[in-house]
């Protein structure tokens, strides 16, 4: 699975920082009954790597690993059983490591120099973090003018309400937040809301 094909399943990728509320399997079904198959699980938790593990065996889901920091992290991840791999940022080393694998990979980026640095190892789907605080819209209309290929997966500080805002976009292919598990939240309500979303156009 390339990561373009990681980011047309679905127009939004739940961000999931998994500390134990819901059961991650419970969790899964939910988002992928709801029409949300990607999942990206952070690794800022312990239990992130055995969910990613039970998580993976929901038919229909495709779950990667987020906030992977490093080249360990990614073999971990990988070891788990994740189909992706998301970064913050674009490291030389870790990104090293990822084109090595045949994991789909989505650094983070934020500015011209950041992706010229991924061009550079032929990638060009990067997740745009943090939008919101990076320039948002504009920012990413004024990074597609010369990098006419490249297309982002906007993250952090994305709503429910700017979520169909960044999908119009052309350059952008998928979006991802966390709108849609903020805790408190019942599997009901997530289902509903995972629902929602789910329904966007891009
Ligand atoms: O640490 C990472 O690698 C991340 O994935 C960061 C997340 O994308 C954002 O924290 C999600 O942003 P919100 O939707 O504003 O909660």
């Amino acid at each position: 699975m390339t990561i373009e094909d990681v980011m047309q399943a679905a127009p939004v990728i739940p961000v999931l920082v998994l500390d134990g509320e819901h059961d991650p399997v419970a969790l899964a079904e939910t988002l992928v009954e709801a029409g949300l198959p990607v999942l990206e699980v952070t690794l800022r938790t312990s239990q992130a790597l055995d969910a990613i593990r039970a998580m993976s065996r929901v038919p229909g889901a495709i779950v990667g690993a987020g906030t992977v920091l490093n080249e360990w992290q990614l073999f971990e991840a990988r070891e788990a059983g994740a189909r992706f791999i998301v970064a913050p940022g674009l490291t030389e080393a870790l990104t090293r490591a990822a084109v090595a694998t045949s994991l789909a990979y989505l650094p983070g980026v934020a500015t011209a120099g950041d992706i010229m640095r991924g061009l550079e190892h032929g990638l060009n789907r990067f997740k745009f973090f943090p939008a919101e605080s990076s320039g948002g819209l504009p920012a990413i209309r004024s990074l597609a003018a010369p990098f006419g290929n490249v297309r982002f997966c906007p993250t952090g500080g994305i709503t429910e309400a700017s979520a169909p805002d960044y999908l119009a976009e052309p350059a952008v292919s998928c979006i991802g937040g966390s709108w849609m598990v903020k805790k408190g939240m019942s599997l009901a309500a997530i289902g509903e809301a995972a629902r929602r979303a789910a329904s966007l156009a891009r």
